[in-house]
């Protein structure tokens, strides 16, 4: 098994492609995830939009690591808010398999308790992987959850990402800071007061050189415009709409940090057999069967496209975090224009030649067969 599997993602079972989504986002509770490296702004953030003007009803959840420190943090929220006088504390720290059931069950009870909420915003602790929360509310929604995950933000200190960016890890470890920019829908680089407009650019780049994809915004005391920041619809096909032009924009990335994270995009023309794309994915995510130039095997930690299925009038949204993904058809139909598929990754090890070409031989290896 890999090193990051080993890390992390031990024991998660959810390695299946999971089905269209039962309930439109209209009749369920958004989820943003909020997450970011210690210190970044993450309270600041929520204490921002909680005393904000913005007419919803919004559940905070807090998802730490230890005893104590959740509460603490509970604590500093309710006290400048004063909006909530019931918080909720994730017990068992670990974000992957076992929090998800009671991630669930806790945010159940307190709706069962409190009535529905408009907005759920979950801070994840500054060392976790937002990958595995994102998981398990994605997987909760497609499985008929009234909860559906609107987006992953991740706010960064403009004065030490650099620095945590930079942190070297042990061999076959990620770097925490960059896997939170890796999977961010939407990065807030605060502390814009504490940087001067060099080392603003140059963060700006590498954060760009990580996820080609993600928006940015600078900002001081985590104030941010709040409709950048909520109902993102990163996850669902309401992105869809937009993601064709969105992903026209996105370019292949030099990496600027030493064995980073960087994004590859690719356009390859023609319609595809769903059979066939999955076996391209499945070889990708979960058998790591593709490799770089050095031989080292291509980690996706995010992955986005817009693809042609042979026989659907319709565009065809897929999406990928860590080992999941999945497929989902958009309302847009195809026009005139010729059919491409677009596809955006986010991971380690990336080629972008090497992986067009797998891409290319898979397809047409399996359309032989077919
Ligand atoms: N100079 C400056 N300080 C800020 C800014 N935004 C937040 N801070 C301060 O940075 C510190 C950390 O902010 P928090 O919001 O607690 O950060 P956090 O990400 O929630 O921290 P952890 O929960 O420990 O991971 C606090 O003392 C804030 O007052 C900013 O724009 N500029």
């Amino acid at each position: 098994m890999d090193e990051v599997l080993m890390d992390e993602d031990d024991d998660c079972p959810e390695l299946v492609p999971i089905a269209g989504n039962p309930l439109s986002p209209g009749e369920q509770i958004p989820v943003t995830i909020i997450t970011g490296y210690l210190g970044a702004g993450k309270t600041t953030l929520l204490n921002y939009i909680l005393t904000e003007q913005h007419n919803k009803r919004i559940a905070v959840i807090l998802n730490e690591f230890g005893e104590g420190s959740a509460l603490e943090k509970s604590l500093a929220v309710s006290q400048a808010g004063e909006l909530y006088e019931e918080w909720l504390e994730l017990r068992n720290g670990c974000l992957c398999c076992s929090v998800k059931d009671n991630g669930l069950k806790a945010i159940e009870n307190l709706m069962q308790k409190k009535g529905k909420f408009d907005y759920i915003l979950l801070e994840t602790t500054g060392l976790a992987d937002p990958g595995a929360v994102a998981s398990m509310f994605w997987v909760d929604a497609e499985l008929g959850s009234d909860i559906y995950l609107d987006g992953i933000v991740t706010v960064i200190d403009a004065k030490y990402a650099m620095q945590h960016l930079t942190e070297e890890k042990p061999e076959g470890l990620v770097n925490e800071a960059a896997r939170q920019i890796a999977l961010a829908d939407l990065t807030i680089i605060n502390k814009t007061d504490l940087v001067n407009g060099e080392e603003l650019n140059h963060l700006r780049d590498t954060v760009r050189s990580i996820n080609g994809l993600v928006k940015i915004l600078e900002c001081q005391k985590s104030r941010v415009d709040l409709s950048q920041v909520l109902d993102l619809h990163s996850f669902d096909n309401k992105d869809g709409v937009n993601l064709v032009e969105k992903l026209q924009l996105v370019k292949t990335t030099r990496p600027h940090l030493d064995k980073s994270i960087l994004t590859v995009t690719f356009e390859v023309a023609g319609s595809l057999s769903e059979d066939v794309l999955n076996v391209f994915i499945q070889d990708l995510l979960w058998e790591k069967a593709f490799k770089n130039q050095a031989g080292l095997p291509m980690i996706v930690i995010r992955l986005k496209g817009i693809v042609s299925i042979a026989g659907k009038a319709k565009q065809v949204m897929l999406q990928g975090v860590h080992e999941l993904y999945e497929l989902d058809e958009t309302p847009q139909v195809w026009g005139e224009e010729p059919r491409v598929n677009r596809l955006v990754f986010i991971g380690r090890n990336l080629d972008r030649e090497i992986l067009q070409e797998q891409f290319i031989l898979t397809v047409l290896k399996v359309g032989d067969r077919n």
